[in-house]
């Protein structure tokens, strides 16, 4: 869910987009540099399934100190069938081979909201790379169960479901288990803010799921190639699978990145800047990238889970202070994130022929059909 834009090679500094815009941070070495971490800290998942308390709130505690001090951390043992997992990237292998004809016609210009299939030519410094998006959708069966009841007749996904039937069942089968796991997991993400265990519920009632399936298409290099550009995620939190081969890297606060090396069927964590706003920065939203290696393709899948579109996520009272983060509308990131990297999307030319701006977009309206543009 990040933005890219040009990034300048500067020695001294890295450059990152996070929802304030466009940032850097010095590289600091020797004894200028902090203490901060260099490595991804390992937590066993498996208690979020316990029925003792005790043992989800110990769960919840390293949640929380890895969400402090990184901001990233694996989920060794997620209650989800690694079968799932593989049969998802098996499908997601199967639809980036397909022709470009079968997958221009599920393109994203095709959706309303910018779901499907995306394209990016190599460019200079930046290898090849292809994408698939899916996100909420009433129209659909498989969301019924976890809509809160929203149903729509205004269909936003689009699936290769001609030339590839079984992809839409391979990833609908792993959705709704990471679905579930995501709506536990917010029960321990309370916990960890010292909280009830049900007393974030009532912001996740319609939560905002994206899942944005990366394919980084090897190149005629062995070296490692800059693969997405670095930036920080919003919503809550996020899922991620790699498979086969890492890539992904974390920056730390001294500006030095740290790879996340594979870890086959364990969940890849990340805080997003919405958490780091309910905390107050208590919790990172970490700024990571993809570097690709010359010799393998890699694919990625992550699942994003964020706030009731309608949700203003507001500092909560026990961390307020002297300084406070803004407080924020939930689905208001979507159209910025979603759109500012699909110039060329009819929704971008709809939004500058009518003189407005991506903060006018109302998320909760698209969902329900309704014309998602809202002035002020
Ligand atoms: O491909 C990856 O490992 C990371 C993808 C990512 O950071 C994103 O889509 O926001
Ligand atoms: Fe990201």
């Amino acid at each position: 869910m990040g933005s890219e834009f040009a990034i300048p090679d500067d020695p001294d500094r890295v450059f990152f987009y996070s929802s304030q815009g466009r940032e850097s941070r010095p590289i600091l070495r020797g004894k200028d540099a902090k203490t901060t971490f260099d490595s991804i800290p390992v937590i066993d998942v498996s208690s979020i399934m316990s029925d003792n308390l005790e043992e989800r709130k110990r769960l919840a505690a390293a949640v929380d100190r890895a969400a402090s001090e990184v901001g990233f951390f694996y989920f060794d043992n997620p209650p989800v069938d690694t079968r799932k997992m593989d049969t998802a990237f098996a499908a997601i292998k199967k639809l980036f081979a397909l022709p470009s004809k079968e997958k221009m016609k599920v393109h994203v210009n095709n959706s309303p909201n910018g779901k499907g299939y995306a394209f990016r030519a190599q460019e200079e410094g930046h290898i090849t790379n292809e994408s698939f998006g899916m996100g909420n959708d009433y129209t659909e069966p498989e969301q019924a169960a976890t809509s809160g009841g929203m149903t729509s007749t205004f269909p936003l996904n689009r699936w290769p479901d001609e030339a590839l039937p079984e992809f839409r069942a391979a990833i609908y089968e792993y959705w709704k288990e990471v679905h579930a796991f995501s709506r536990r997991l917010v029960g321990i993400f309370a916990l960890a803010l010292g909280l009830d265990e049900h007393a974030l519920d009532h912001m996740f009632q319609e939560p905002l799921t994206d899942v944005t399936i990366q394919h980084y298409c090897k190149h005629p290099s062995d070296s490692y190639k800059p693969a997405l550009t670095p930036h920080s995620d919003y919503g809550a939190f996020t899922c991620l699978l790699q498979t086969e081969v890492g890539g992904l890297e974390v920056l730390n606060a001294n500006a030095i990145w740290v790879p996340v090396p594979l870890r086959e069927h364990a969940f890849v964590m990340n805080t997003g800047s919405h958490f780091e706003i309910l905390s107050n920065g208590r919790w990172k939203a970490t700024v990571h990238r993809v570097s690709g290696r010359g010799d393998i393709d890699r694919y990625s899948l992550p699942f994003f889970w964020g706030f009731d579109p309608t949700t203003v996520v507001t500092p909560l009272e026990k961390f307020r202070g002297e300084t406070n983060l803004e407080p924020e509308l939930a689905g208001r990131e979507f159209a910025k994130g979603t759109f500012s990297t699909k110039p060329d999307h009819p929704v971008v030319a709809e939004m500058k022929a009518r003189g407005l701006e991506f903060e006018d977009y109302c998320y909760a309206n698209l969902l329900h059909g309704k014309d998602p543009w809202v002035k002020g």
